[in-house]
């Protein structure tokens, strides 16, 4: 019996008319099942990736494209598969069989059965590797860096919304770049920490880029703002490139606390807790100015233990320390103005800055100072006064006595004034205040 003419049966030739269709169709159709394996290839994919429909079925579509690649796209369409919902545009780089590369647009749907289970995905595929022309192989390795980059980055349309970007953007936001793509970036960032109306009224001034911090999830970025205009030079979006600077400020702020305190412990008597030799040094000649400038007189006290030595050998050189630090404590309690500035000289001795104080002032509280040591009643076997003593020598610098043009000189004077009125005061007994005698002419000038 003859075969019956394909010609005679209708539905077999609607069949081969439809089959026709597909295969000739300039987009590629394919089938996948739930583990993204082709189930069906239309012969288009001889052309796009040189491989016969036959040889494709089993096969995954990650398996056509470079290692890093196939990562990146796994990564976007497990999105859209848990997801299960339909994708378009989605561009992958896939190697030919003869090794040629070949880009590709791919969109699907999902598949269900009829009990509602998901089957799988419907798509196509286009090729759109002549569409990026002569350039093709730097834009796709252009892409490919673009994708890994570790800085997110980003590019907005004039509403602000996402026209592509980058995996790294795409995970600050919680997200995958299929999903993100046509979404507002101040859906995710706050218009208040982001104010992207203003950086385009910025950009459309001709501003080439904005810079500005932005606080975001927790961390701190260096947000760069470029403006992106067409070849009529109008501004069509902006790039967005976010840089982490999170760690780099803790960093900053730690290193100028540490700067801060060893600068300060640099200028501390480790074992009075007072100024040093080098604050005094320094403030000294700074308190020389600022008196010069408010035309007000700076004194200084000279202030030395009595029968220090005595009260070492007797008692110790560990006890004689705590009495330093004990005569310390009482300078500190003394000197109620935080004008005041104490400072441990050396051995013993002391100096006492006392901006905007006369001779009657700094005899005051050089008094006292005395008269509080006297108080806490220190005992020292062998001083004729049975207690801890102090000599002050007080001297005051007038402003008309001041050298404006040589502080240093001015310092030098005052301290030499004050040195040799606590000589007096140690000459004339001790445990006493002795202020210096007004200068001579010739030791002003
Ligand atoms: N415990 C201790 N002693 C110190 C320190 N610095 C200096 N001295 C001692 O201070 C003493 C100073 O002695 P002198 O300069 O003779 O003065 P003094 O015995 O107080 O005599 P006058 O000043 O004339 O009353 C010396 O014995 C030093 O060893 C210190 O940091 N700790």
């Amino acid at each position: 019996m003859p075969s019956p003419d394909p010609a005679d049966d209708p539905d077999r030739s609607e069949l081969n008319r439809l089959r026709e269709i597909v295969d000739h169709n300039s987009d590629w159709l394919w089938e996948v099942d739930a583990e993204a394996r082709y189930t069906f290839s239309s012969e288009r994919c001889r052309h796009l990736l040189g491989y016969a429909p036959e040889e494709m079925i089993g096969k995954r579509p990650f398996d056509f494209m470079p290692p890093a690649e196939a990562e990146r796209v796994a990564v976007e369409f497990q999105a859209v598969v848990a997801a299960r919902r339909p994708f378009a545009g989605l561009i992958n780089r896939n190697l030919r069989a003869d090794g040629s590369l070949v880009v590709l647009e791919t969109s699907g749907i999902p598949l269900f059965a009829a009990d509602g289970s998901f089957r799988g995905y419907r798509g196509i595929d286009r090729d759109i590797s002549p569409d990026i022309g002569p350039l093709s192989q730097r834009s796709v390795q252009l892409e490919a860096l673009y994708a890994a980059a570790p800085v997110p980055l980003a590019l907005l349309n004039r509403e602000g919304r996402f026209v592509n970007m980058n995996q790294a953007m795409a995970s600050l936001c919680a997200s995958e770049p299929v999903c993100l793509v046509g979404q507002a970036l101040n859906d995710h960032i706050d218009d208040a920490a982001l104010d992207l109306a203003a950086v385009f009224t910025r950009l459309e001034c001709g501003t080439a880029g904005v810079r500005q911090e932005l606080h975001w999830q927790q961390r701190t970025f260096q947000v760069a703002l470029e403006a992106v205009r067409d070849v009529h030079e109008e501004l069509v979006g902006l790039t967005l490139a976010l840089t982490d600077i999170t760690d780099l400020q803790r960093m900053r702020r730690e290193l100028g606390e540490a700067n801060a305190r060893l600068s300060h412990l640099a200028q501390i008597d480790h074992l009075t807790g007072l100024y040093n030799r080098r604050r005094f040094d320094e403030q000294i000649l700074t308190e020389i100015a600022r008196a010069q400038q408010s035309q007000q007189p700076l004194s200084l006290l000279m202030v030395d233990i009595d029968h220090y030595k005595g009260y070492n050998d007797c008692y110790g050189h560990r006890a004689g320390d705590h009495c330093l630090r004990r005569i310390a404590d009482i300078v500190r309690d003394t000197l109620s103005d935080p004008m005041h500035v104490a400072c441990r000289y050396g051995g013993e001795e002391f100096t006492i800055i006392l901006p905007q104080s006369d001779a009657p002032d700094s005899a005051a509280i050089a008094e006292l100072l005395r008269h509080q040591l006297a108080a806490a009643n220190i005992p020292h076997l062998v001083s004729p006064f049975g207690r801890l003593t102090l000599s002050i020598g007080a001297a005051t610098l007038l402003v008309s006595e001041s050298d404006d043009q040589d502080h240093g000189q001015s310092a030098e004077r005052l301290l030499q004034w004050a040195d040799r009125a606590l000589y007096r005061a140690k000459s004339l007994g001790r445990n006493r205040v002795e202020l210096a005698a007004r200068p001579s002419t010739s030791e002003v000038g």
